[in-house]
């Protein structure tokens, strides 16, 4: 209920053309983060899209520094876009991917899970739900051009877009490392990472926490391409190509019938997740752990 109030109002409020201007007319033009023009730039303080219809895609990018930690409101905010880009029919695909150079997403915001009520834990769990249901079930074809490093709730994206490309540099490894932090992912972030590298890779990488590097991620099936770090762009767009010419509605029906199952599972326990989250990350114990992993990230500076 929550998130609904929070983004219908974000949804008025952050949902505009990139350039100045009132509503979210399209077809205007404006500066992209790094330089040149983009024409029909929309998006919002955390999310650029950069759409381009006649292709029948766009780029959606990740922009919350320093780490695009997937905050309450950046997941909001990714909801909206989503939502948007779903219900305009000159739109088939997405590519995912991040304007903070190095990092793709460092996940879950830490943040968000420590020193908090459970009020606000119980709001930010259904909102991550909501990110996840609606990335992996999505109609549209979804492509993760990973241009960093991204653990845990950042590699959950990952492993819930259709195709995913990682740029070849050895720092930009990839994994669910809850297990590192202490804490435990829940289930159905163990499903997605099962459902894509199979359940011995899967036990084996949660179990211990495993960030892959890039030659790893590509031996174990977590990313499908691996490329140089200046072509991720142009590799994501290059296999969409590939995904775009199979017929739409044969491509969505089998994504439903490959996924659903997994969705279903948490769609039946939504509330009992909630509150096994609120339980969990209210513990003591874990609210310790979270504590001194932060300062361990912070120390890590000086
Ligand atoms: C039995 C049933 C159980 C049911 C349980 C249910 C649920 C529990 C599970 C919940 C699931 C959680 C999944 C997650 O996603 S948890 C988050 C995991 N993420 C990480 O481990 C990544 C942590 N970050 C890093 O490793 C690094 O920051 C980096 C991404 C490699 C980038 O390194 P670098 O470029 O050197 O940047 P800094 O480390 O200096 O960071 C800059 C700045 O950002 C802050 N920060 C980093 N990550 C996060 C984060 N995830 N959330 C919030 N803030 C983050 C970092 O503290 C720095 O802040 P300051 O500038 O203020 O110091």
């Amino acid at each position: 209920m929550a998130l609904a109030v929070g983004m219908r109002v974000l949804t008025r409020s952050l949902l505009r053309p990139w350039v100045r201007g009132p509503g979210a007319t399209p077809g205007r033009t404006g500066p992209v983060a790094g330089g040149g023009d983009c024409v029909r730039c929309f998006g919002s303080p955390r999310v650029l899209v950069e759409p381009d219809p006649a292709a029948g895609f766009a780029v959606m990018k990740m922009r919350n520094p320093p780490v695009n930690s997937l905050s309450l409101e950046f997941l909001t905010e990714m909801l909206i876009s989503l939502e948007k880009l779903e219900s305009d029919k000159a739109f088939h695909a997405i590519i995912i991917t991040s304007d903070c150079p190095g990092i793709f997403s460092a996940g879950l915001d830490l943040k968000e899970m420590c020193g908090r009520d459970p009020t606000h834990y119980a709001e930010y769990w259904k909102a991550v739900q909501e990110l996840w249901l609606r990335f992996y079930l999505s109609h549209l074809v979804v492509i993760s051009a990973i241009n960093g490093v991204s653990p845990a709730g950042g590699c959950l994206l990952a492993l819930s877009s259709d195709y995913r490309v990682l740029a070849d540099n050895p720092k930009y490894a990839i994994g669910l490392n809850e297990t590192l932090l202490g804490i435990v992912a829940p289930f159905w972030f163990k499903d997605t990472l099962v459902n894509t590298v199979g359940h011995r890779v899967a036990e084996r990488a949660l179990q211990l926490g495993l960030l892959f590097p890039p030659a790893e991620a590509l031996r174990v099936g977590m990313v499908d391409q691996v490329v140089p770090e200046d072509q991720v762009q142009s590799a994501a767009r290059s296999v969409l190509a590939q995904w775009l010419a199979i017929p739409g509605h044969a491509r969505q029906l089998t994504k439903t019938l490959m996924r659903k199952p997994t969705a279903d599972r948490l769609l039946k326990e939504r509330d009992a997740d909630i509150q096994n989250f609120v339980r969990f990350i209210s513990r003591d114990a874990i609210q310790k752990a979270l504590r001194t992993y932060l300062e361990k990230l912070k120390q890590k500076k000086s």
